[in-house]
């Protein structure tokens, strides 16, 4: 189960990893999308106003020149014509004198009254005497309703003084009829504005926005900071969240700007994400449900080959058991007479090998049929009971085997035991049974007592040995009941 988490897991970092990595690779693409578009936009606006800026250069020259003399105008105004006709992004060029009067124009006549002393970009001239050239703020034009972009140069007298200015316009509408052939999105933006942070143009547009101060915006502020850059932030115009590369223009104090949304960079990716969220979902709960099969089928089975292993050690307890039964007399506890039968091959095949002798003490308990006939049968099993127990306790050494041979006979092995040890243990068990003081009125002691006959060999061969033995045992024992009873017989097997 540990492992099946493991992989889901697994599953779950990847496809957040590789959806993290999509993610960047996509704002990484469109940041360098934007800083192209930026430097292309404001290379742009760059030869757009030096090209307005060539003509009002050639326009001062011609007039500081030639004079403003009614004479020169005709070929002035004809050389204007040819100019706005050559350059389409230019709306019209004026040339006023120092009082704000036309003198001039590209448009084919002058209006009646008209003075443009009032404009802002007059008034600069007026008051500033350097020579360079001057851009305004949109405006309406007064002659064809237009937002124009002004841009200025002032003419000078021959002693420097001011003597009017030559003004080109350019229509907003050209720049946002470029910026409007980029595929950059519903939601995408283009601005270009003034070093002062006033727009000048802007896509998408409306009219509200020009001029509208940004200066204090992340954009101009981390321009005048950092310099060109990319940054990701919301707009204060419309509050769309985009990523935004920014840079001045090279020869004019102009700013150009362009933005993607955020939500339209990341759309192919946000359809991607959730596509691999789905087949990981999908991919888990197909492992999940094979790994939980699995850890089940695994579990039934450690289940089963528990039961099945209690089942055999209880199997195996069971055997051992009938087989501990199948050896013991029921009655006394000790072997019976299959068991005695199997240790005395046993030991008789070990004496043989070890060369090492083997006796065999036979115990038959006396008078018993008196005692049952007096006693009654149940007492007379529970004397021989007695006599078992007491019979276990004489003896010492592991491999001494008593068994209950048939009836009231009682046997012993000893193996690796000479004659006079097996004396020793007869004798043992003997007074042991007489210190148990059985009361047994059949017999002339008065109590139970047993006669013992003892056989002792050194095994010889392999066949018929061991009955030999036992033959020698139930001689001595004869001798022992034939001799008196309540004694030890001995008869070695040569
Ligand atoms: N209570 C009881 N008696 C048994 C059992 N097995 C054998 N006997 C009895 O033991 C008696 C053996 O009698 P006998 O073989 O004639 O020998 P004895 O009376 O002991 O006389 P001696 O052996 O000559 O001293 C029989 O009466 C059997 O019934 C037993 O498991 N329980």
């Amino acid at each position: 189960m540990g492992f099946v988490v493991l992989v889901c897991l697994g599953f779950i970092g990847t496809a957040i990893w590789s959806n993290w990595k999509a993610h960047d690779i996509q704002l990484r693409e469109a940041t360098t999308v934007t800083r192209n578009m930026t430097g292309f936009l404001a290379q742009h606006a760059d030869d757009t106003f030096r090209a307005a800026d060539t003509v009002l250069l050639g326009l001062v020259e011609r007039v500081e020149r030639d004079g403003m003399a009614p004479a020169a105008l005709p070929r002035l105004h004809h050389w204007l014509q040819q100019s706005v006709a050559q350059l389409k992004m230019l709306n019209g060029i004026f040339a006023y004198d120092q009082d704000g009067t036309w003198i001039v124009t590209s448009q084919d006549s002058i209006p009646n009254n008209v003075n443009n002393a009032d404009r802002e970009y007059f008034q600069y001239h007026k008051t500033h005497s350097d020579r360079g050239s001057h851009i305004g703020a949109p405006v309406k034009s007064r002659s064809t309703q237009q937002w124009i972009i002004p841009v200025s140069r002032r003419i000078n007298h021959d002693d420097g003084s001011f003597a009017g200015v030559v003004l080109t316009t350019i229509e907003v509408d050209y720049f946002l009829k470029f910026y409007d052939s980029f595929d950059i999105g519903e939601a995408g933006a283009i601005f270009l504005a003034s070093k002062e942070g006033a727009i000048l143009a802007r896509r998408p547009f409306e009219s509200r926005m020009l001029n509208q101060d940004i200066s204090k915006g992340t954009v101009f502020t981390q321009l005048r900071t950092q310099g060109p850059g990319t940054t990701m932030l919301t707009s204060k115009v419309d509050g769309v969240e985009r990523l935004y590369s920014y840079r001045r223009v090279t020869d004019y104090p102009l700013v150009v700007a362009t933005a993607l949304s955020r939500i339209d960079i990341l759309q192919d990716w946000r359809q991607d994400a959730y596509r691999s969220v789905l087949e990981t979902a999908f991919l888990i709960v197909i492992l999940a449900s094979i790994g939980w099969r699995l850890t089940s089928q695994i579990g039934l089975r450690e289940r089963t080959e528990d039961a099945l292993r209690v089942a055999k050690l209880e199997l195996e307890n069971l055997n051992r058991s009938l087989e501990i039964l199948s050896l013991q007399d029921s009655l006394t506890g000790l072997g019976n007479r299959r068991h005695f039968d199997q240790e005395l091959a046993r030991a008789y095949r070990r004496g043989l090998r070890n060369q090492t002798s083997l006796a065999l003490i036979m115990i038959d308990v006396d008078y018993f049929k008196r005692y049952n006939d007096v006693y009654g049968h149940p007492v007379g099993d529970e004397c021989l009971r007695k006599l078992a127990h007491a019979l276990d306790e004489a003896l010492c050494r592991p491999n001494d085997v008593a068994a209950r041979y048939g009836g009231e006979e009682l046997a012993v092995l000893l193996s690796e035991t000479d004659a006079a040890g097996a004396r020793v243990v007869a004798e043992r068990i003997r007074s042991s049974i007489q210190a148990l003081s059985i009361p047994h009125t059949g017999n002339p002691a008065g109590h139970v007592t047993v006669s013992l006959g003892v056989a002792m060999c050194l095994p010889e061969q392999p066949e018929g040995g061991a009955s030999r033995l036992v033959d020698a045992a139930d001689r001595a024992l004869y001798a022992a009941k034939n001799g008196g009873r309540n004694r030890v017989c001995f008869d070695e097997v040569l």
